[in-house]
C-alpha cells in the first residue's frame, strides 16, 4: 500500500446522452506507473470514458484529476496542454492515409513543437520516428511507405510508435488487439508492456479481449449498467469471485448477464 495520490482520479463522473444514462457515477483511481484496464460489454460506455478523461466529451457531472488537476474544470486551452501529455493508440491505428509511416509517427510532435515555438526539422523528426519505429520492431526505412501498405499488425506498430514518440506519461489504449490475429496481439501486447515499463508511463487500456485485458493490465474494473462493478488485479479477471465479471470473462451465455437480456 501507498500513500501517493493517484495520477488519475475519477468522481463521481455522469454522462447522459438524452435519457440514455451510460456513465453513472464512476469512481477511479489509476497509480502512477500502473497499468488499468477497462472490460465491459458493447455499448457499456468504455469509450465514453476514455473520451471523458481526454476532454473529447464533457460529462455532465464528476471529476478527473490528473495529477491532482480537474481537467473537467480546465479551460480547453489549459486542458488542451494537460490532454498533450497522452498519448492514445486508437482501435483501427487510425493513422493519417496521405502522410507517410513517419510523418504519422511524428506528426503529433511536429504540431506540438509548432504550438510551443520549438521548431522540429523535418529531419529531425524522421530521424526520432526512425528512432521510435524500431523500438516497435520495424526497420526504420517503413517510415518511407504509406499506411496503405502495411499489413493490420504493422499498422498497430505504426500506432504505438506514434502514440509513444512524445514520451507521454500517460497511454491510453482503444482495443490494441482487435482485428489481429492471436499471436500478433500477443506481440502487440508486448511491445503495449515494453513501452510502458520504458517510459514509466500510467496507461488506461480498453479491451474485450480477456488475453490481452492480463497482459497489459496490472489492475482490471468492469463497467456494467454505468458503474465500476468490480475492480481487482488483472490477474483475476477469470477467477474473480464477481458473478458479473465471471459470466463476462468466461463468455458464458447463461449467468445475471443474460437473465438480464431476457427481462
Ligand atoms: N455521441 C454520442 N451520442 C449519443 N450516444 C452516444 C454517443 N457516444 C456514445 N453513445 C452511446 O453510449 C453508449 C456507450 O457507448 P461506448 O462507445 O462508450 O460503448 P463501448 O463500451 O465502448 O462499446 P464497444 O465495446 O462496442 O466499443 C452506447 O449506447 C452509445 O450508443
Amino acid at each position: 500500500m501507498t500513500d501517493a495520490a493517484p495520477k488519475i482520479r475519477i468522481r463521481g463522473l455522469r454522462k447522459a446522452f438524452g435519457s440514455k444514462i451510460v456513465l453513472d457515477g464512476i469512481d477511479l483511481d489509476v497509480m502512477q506507473g500502473t497499468s488499468m484496464v477497462i472490460i465491459g460489454g458493447s455499448g457499456s460506455g468504455k469509450s465514453v470514458l476514455l473520451r471523458c478523461i481526454l476532454g473529447l466529451i464533457a460529462p455532465d457531472a464528476g471529476s478527473i484529476e490528473i495529477d491532482g488537476v480537474d481537467v473537467v474544470a480546465l479551460s480547453s486551452r489549459r486542458r488542451e496542454a494537460v490532454i498533450e501529455t497522452i498519448g492514445m493508440l486508437f482501435q483501427n491505428a487510425a493513422l493519417f492515409d496521405s502522410l507517410s509511416v513517419w510523418e504519422n509517427v511524428a506528426f503529433g510532435l511536429l504540431a506540438t513543437g509548432r504550438r510551443h515555438g520549438k521548431r522540429l526539422s523535418r529531419a529531425e523528426a524522421r530521424a526520432h520516428a526512425g528512432r521510435m519505429l524500431e523500438q516497435v520492431g520495424l526497420d526504420p526505412s517503413v517510415g518511407a511507405l504509406y499506411p496503405s501498405e502495411l499489413s493490420g499488425g504493422m499498422q498497430k506498430r505504426v500506432g504505438l510508435a506514434r502514440a509513444v514518440a512524445g514520451q507521454p506519461d500517460i497511454l491510453f489504449f482503444d482495443e490494441p488487439t482487435t482485428g489481429l490475429d492471436p499471436i500478433m496481439g500477443a506481440v502487440i501486447d508486448g511491445l503495449i508492456v515494453d513501452c510502458v515499463r520504458r517510459l514509466g508511463s500510467t496507461a488506461i487500456a480498453i479491451t474485450h479481449d480477456m488475453a490481452s485485458a492480463q497482459r497489459i493490465g496490472d489492475q482490471a474494473a468492469m463497467l456494467y449498467q454505468g458503474k465500476l462493478i468490480w475492480q481487482g488485479a488483472a490477474s483475476s479477471l477469470l477467477d474473480s469471485g464477481n458473478p458479473v465479471v465471471d459470466q463476462f470473462t468466461h463468455g458464458r451465455r447463461e449467468g445475471p448477464i443474460s437473465m438480464e437480456l431476457r427481462r
